[in-house]
C-alpha cells in the first residue's frame, strides 16, 4: 500500500488553480520533498492532505484512508511539525511531550513509556527535565519532530524543517529526519525552499510550480536529466588528439574545447575521471587542472520553468497571508481531531 496516493487532486480558490488535477502517490517509509517557489501550492497540497481544506474535485488517501470522508482516520495516521515554533518554553521538554501526548489521547502508562523513547531518538534524553526555553534553536527544532512521533503516525509532515537554523544546525537537523526515516520506518513528506536540502535528504523530489508537478523523480535522475556532470579539463597545448580520443565513448555524451581545455558531458563525473586522465595520457597530453561541476536541483527547476526559485518568488510569490488554513488553525484542528 501507498502511504499517500493523490489522484486527480484539485482545489479552486475562485479564479486561482492552486492544485491543478494533481495525480502522484509517496511509498510507504519514503522521504519524499515537494520543493517549489512561494504560492505554488505546497500549503495548499499539505492542508488537504491532514483533512484541514476540503478539495474541489478528486482525493487523496493516507495510510489507505480517504481525505473527503475518513478524516478521523487520516488525522489519526499523521504527524505534522509546523514550520512556526510551537512548543511552550516554560514547560521542559518531557512536559511539552506530555502535553502534546494527553491532547492526542495517549494514556498515562502510553506516555510515560513513549516519551522516553522519543526523546532517545532525537538524542534530548538528558535534557528532558530542562525548560524548553533554554534550548538551542536546532534542540527544539528536535523536540518538535520528536512531538510529531510520539503518536507514532504512518506519516510525518514537516513544513520546511531547517527554516531560520543555521547551517550546521541545518545539517544536523538533516542527520536528525534522516534517522527518524530509518529508525522508525514513517513516511515523511516535508517541504522546503532549500534546494540543497531536498537533494542531500530526499529519496524523491516533487518539484511544484503553479499547482502542478513538472517533475517528480530521485534527486540524482532529475539532475542527470539535464545532460549529466560537466568535467572541465585543463590542457596544455592543443587537445585535439585527446578530443580524437573522446569520439566514439559510449560514456562520454558531449565534449566543448574551452580556452585552456575540455569540457566533457557526461553521467557520474567522478567515476570517470581517471579514465579521462588515461585518454589524455594516451593522446599525450597534459592535464593541468580538473573540475567536477554537478548541476544543482536549482539547475533543474530552472530549466524546467525557465526562471529561478527566487525570481519565480519576486515576480509571482503570492504571501502567506492568502492561506486559508494559517499554522495556528491547524495546529488548533490537529489537536482537536486527537481530544
Ligand atoms: N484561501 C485562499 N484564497 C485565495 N487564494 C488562495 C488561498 N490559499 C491559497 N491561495 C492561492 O493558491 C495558490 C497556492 O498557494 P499556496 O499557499 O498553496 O502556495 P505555497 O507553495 O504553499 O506557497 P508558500 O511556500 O508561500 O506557503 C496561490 O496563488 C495563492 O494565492
Amino acid at each position: 500500500m501507498d502511504a499517500i496516493r493523490i489522484d486527480e487532486l484539485t482545489k479552486e480558490f475562485g479564479s486561482v488553480t492552486a492544485v491543478d488535477d494533481l495525480s502522484f502517490s509517496v511509498a510507504e517509509g519514503e522521504l519524499f520533498g515537494l520543493i517549489g517557489p512561494n504560492g505554488a501550492g505546497k500549503s495548499t497540497l499539505i492542508n488537504m492532505l491532514v483533512t484541514l481544506l476540503g478539495p474541489t474535485s478528486g482525493t487523496a488517501r493516507v495510510n489507505g484512508h480517504d481525505i473527503r470522508d475518513e478524516t478521523g482516520a487520516v488525522r489519526d495516521s499523521l504527524g505534522i511539525v509546523f514550520q512556526e515554533p510551537a512548543l511552550d518554553e516554560e514547560l521542559t521538554g518531557v512536559e511539552n511531550l506530555a502535553f502534546h501526548a494527553r491532547l492526542y489521547g495517549q494514556r498515562k502508562a502510553e506516555r510515560d513509556a513513549r516519551i522516553p523513547e522519543v526523546l532517545d531518538l532525537v538524542d534530548l534524553a538528558e535534557e528532558g527535565d530542562r525548560p524548553v526555553g533554554e534550548y538551542s534553536g536546532g534542540m527544539q527544532r528536535r523536540l518538535e519532530i520528536g512531538r510529531g512521533l510520539l503518536h507514532e503516525p504512518a506519516v510525518l509532515f514537516l513544513d520546511e524543517p531547517t527554516v531560520g537554523l543555521d547551517a550546521r544546525t541545518r545539517r544536523d537537523t538533516w542527520e536528525y529526519i534522516r534517522r527518524m526515516n530509518e529508525e522508525s520506518g514513517v513516511t515523511i513528506v516535508l517541504t522546503t525552499h532549500y534546494m540543497e536540502e531536498a537533494d542531500a535528504l530526499c529519496d524523491r523530489v516533487g518539484i511544484f510550480d503553479e499547482g502542478s508537478l513538472v517533475a517528480l523523480d530521485t534527486p540524482e535522475n532529475l539532475r542527470d536529466g539535464l545532460g549529466g556532470d560537466v568535467v572541465a579539463l585543463g590542457i596544455e597545448g592543443t587537445s585535439t588528439a585527446f578530443r580524437d580520443r573522446l569520439d566514439g565513448r559510449a560514456w562520454v555524451r558531449d565534449y566543448t574545447p574551452t580556452d585552456d581545455g575540455v569540457d566533457v558531458t557526461l553521467a557520474h563525473g567522478e567515476t570517470r575521471i581517471v579514465d579521462l586522465v588515461r585518454l589524455a595520457d594516451d593522446a599525450g597530453a597534459t592535464i593541468t587542472s580538473v573540475d567536477l561541476r554537478k548541476p544543482s536541483l536549482e539547475n533543474v527547476f530552472l530549466s524546467l520553468t525557465g526562471s529561478t526559485i527566487a525570481e519565480r518568488e519576486a515576480d509571482g510569490g503570492t504571501g502567506d497571508e492568502a492561506d486559508d488554513a494559517s499554522s495556528d488553525e491547524r495546529r488548533t484542528a490537529v489537536a482537536e481531531a486527537g481530544e
